[in-house]
């Protein structure tokens, strides 16, 4: 996938491109990421991209033409074919099949606000799509833009060996994570549970669904709601839950 950034910060992205999966996605060729910095594009001397907003109130806004041009640009590195998304919390919000669907584009240009926002005029105009990672204000974009591309480049495919493969994510199953243990089998005290320890991978595997399940009635069981159970796994919920109930 080739992604072109449009941000006052281009610097902040080492922290997905120099590092982790995304780093890795990078190295070998399945991801490209070029940063594009309106203050490029201003011809005033004091590289203005921002100003007040009018009817008055509290910060700035980013102003339309500086990033018309860094858009225009972006879309001249990764085709004109490429959608135009905007990181803020009016958007859509993120989730693992949002991510999926993403995951499937050859290209996309990422708009990364800073201030109050940008001019209405340049999203009615430029931004196909707005996506949020959650309901809360953070101090800009890049931080949002981030979280999404890390998350869509462990779903491009031959990013993750078949070691770390992204399909048994729990969340692709739309489930919990079920708890992980790793050496020394007792800590402080604590034992492993013995079925890990078993060898028997039928039943390792049915306890890590039912975990998940369990996990996920306990922790946010309105996830269950939108999914619908296999007779197995109403089963092993339902053990779960009588167990759970002693
Ligand atoms: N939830 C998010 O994805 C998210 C995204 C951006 C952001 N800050 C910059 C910004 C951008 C636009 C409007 C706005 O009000 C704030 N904060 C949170």
């Amino acid at each position: 996938m080739k992604l072109s950034i449009i941000t006052l910060f281009p610097e902040m992205f080492s922290a997905i491109s120099d590092y982790g999966v995304s780093g890795r996605a990078m190295q070998k060729g399945l991801l490209s990421l070029d940063c594009i910095n309106p203050r490029t594009f201003t011809e005033d001397r004091h590289q203005t991209v921002d100003d007040r907003p009018y009817g008055g109130g509290p910060g700035m806004v980013m102003m339309a033409e500086p990033l018309d041009k860094a858009i225009a640009e972006a879309r001249r590195q990764v085709g004109e074919e490429a959608k135009v998304v905007y990181m803020s919390p009016q958007g859509r919000q993120l989730d693992q099949a949002g991510l999926l669907e993403l995951a499937q584009r050859p290209a996309m240009i990422v708009l990364a606000g800073r201030y109050e926002g940008v001019d209405e005029r340049l999203i009615a105009s430029q931004v196909d799509e707005e996506w949020s990672i959650g309901d809360y204000v953070i101090s800009g974009g890049e931080l949002a833009a981030m979280v999404m591309i890390d998350g869509l480049a462990r779903l491009i495919p031959g990013v993750l060996g078949h070691a770390q493969s992204a399909e048994q994510d729990s969340f692709a199953e739309g489930l919990l994570d079920c708890p992980h243990y790793t050496r020394p089998e007792v800590y402080q005290g604590q034992a492993v549970p013995e079925v890990l320890l078993s060898g028997n991978h039928g039943a390792i595997e049915r306890w890590r669904k039912q975990q998940a399940l369990g996990r996920t009635w306990l922790r946010r069981p309105e996830l269950l709601t939108d999914r619908t159970l296999s007779q197995e796994e109403k089963q092993l919920l339902d053990e779960f839950v009588q167990a759970h109930k002693q």
